[in-house]
């Protein structure tokens, strides 16, 4: 049966979640664990026969040996002659800095991880100007923006058969999407944006500090990562203009607890913009946007007509919209663009696409 070898970095809310899918799956491929680590310990196969995945969790536990560096983890699996993909399912820079390391020792490499496509474009770089070419790893990322929805691979196949990209707006984040499907929603309500912003900690969409999610920098990143694809070659997510959502007095305040608890303070200047939204027909979302022609990306709050399909997202969903020279009439892509299900859903899609090209 044909074989490839998986090392998995991460067992947190997407890892756990994707060794079970992966546990899972039917086929003609061997899927064969050979190395699961975190950040401290780490499960390693000595011969490279299969690490058992119906217990990870306890023989993770139980595991007395030191987390594994990126360098260790592509040796060892270099000492096997059977084809390997590294699943970085971490959020790590250090690990995402390494992926030239793998594709360059003919390791490919999946991930949800955002960080190696929108850190310093010289990263990107060294990524795909090698990942693909005899000889090298491939690097399949789809769930890096939209988590699992079918984005980036058709992007990619668009543009490889000739297709222009002109403009990707959307909604890109989870979390932003429920706080204005909520606080803006085309019922009118008199919600607070601070309240909002609670509910969607306690319902576990937002990052640990909400601040990670407010300041617009999980939604540039997404942007850069698209713009890129489409042929921009943004040098970082601080290379355009990305509107924070956190009040300027509250930046520097020592704690995501201590910022909820001020931010009714600033509820005002969140109404003032609902309210003028309002008086024209209009809700508020939060948009990222690249437009190829005119070499633009922007994250902002916009104000949208009841009518258009960003206004009557639901819950924490994403929505794209692809205008490109075929496609005039935007594609638009809709539905579930966080939680661990949808987002190992795509890591392992990748994977799959992968082991079908490298597993003999
Ligand atoms: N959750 C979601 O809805 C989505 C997530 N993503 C992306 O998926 C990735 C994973 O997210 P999520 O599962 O939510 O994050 P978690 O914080 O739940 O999990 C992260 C995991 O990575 C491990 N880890 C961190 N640093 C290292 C390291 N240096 N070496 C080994 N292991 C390490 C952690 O181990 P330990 O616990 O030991 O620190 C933990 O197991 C992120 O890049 C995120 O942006 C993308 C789309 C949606
Ligand atoms: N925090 C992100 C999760 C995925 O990238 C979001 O809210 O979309
Ligand atoms: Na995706």
């Amino acid at each position: 049966m044909a074989t490839v070898n998986i090392a998995i970095i991460g067992a947190g809310v997407v890892g756990s979640e994707f060794i079970f899918q992966l546990a899972n799956l039917k086929g003609y491929i061997n899927y064969n664990v050979v190395v699961l680590a975190e950040n401290k310990r780490v499960l390693r196969s000595e011969d490279y026969s299969p690490l058992k995945l119906s217990s990870w969790r306890e023989d993770l536990a139980k595991s007395q040996k030191p987390g594994m560096t990126p360098k260790e983890i592509a040796e060892f699996l270099k000492g096997s002659k059977l084809p390997a993909i590294l699943v970085d399912n971490t959020s790590n820079q250090a690990i995402a800095n390494s992926y030239p390391l793998f594709i360059k020792a003919g390791i490919s490499v999946a991930t949800p991880n955002k960080k190696a496509f929108s850190s310093d474009i010289k990263l990107w770089n060294d990524i795909f100007d090698y990942a693909g070419k005899p000889g090298y790893g491939l690097c399949y990322h789809e769930s890096s923006v939209g988590a699992g929805l079918p984005l980036i691979s058709p992007l990619k196949e668009m543009i490889q058969t000739g297709d222009e990209v002109l403009k990707i707006e959307g909604i890109f984040s989870g979390t932003l999407s429920y706080i204005f499907n909520e606080f803006s929603a085309i019922k009118p309500s008199n919600v607070k944006f601070s309240d909002v912003v609670k509910v969607a900690k306690e319902k576990g969409y937002t990052e640990p500090d909400p601040r990670d999610d407010l300041n617009g920098l999980d939604v540039a990143r997404k942007v850069t990562i698209l713009a890129r694809i489409s042929g921009l070659p943004v040098e970082s997510p601080a290379a355009f203009p990305v509107q924070s959502l956190i009040p300027k007095e509250l930046e520097s305040v020592s704690s995501g607890d201590e910022f909820l608890q001020r931010l009714p303070e600033f509820d005002d200047q969140m109404e003032s913009l609902k309210a003028e939204a309002a008086k024209e027909g209009k809700v508020l979302r939060f948009i990222g946007s690249v437009d190829v022609p005119n070499k633009e990306a922007s994250v902002k709050i916009l104000k949208y007509d009841a009518s258009h399909p960003f206004a009557s997202l639901k819950g924490s969903d994403n929505v794209i919209s692809i205008k490109t020279k075929r496609y005039t009439n935007p594609l638009i892509i809709q539905g579930a663009g966080a939680g661990a299900a949808v987002t190992a859903m795509g890591v392992l899609g990748d994977v799959i696409k992968i082991a079908q090209r490298v597993a003999h």
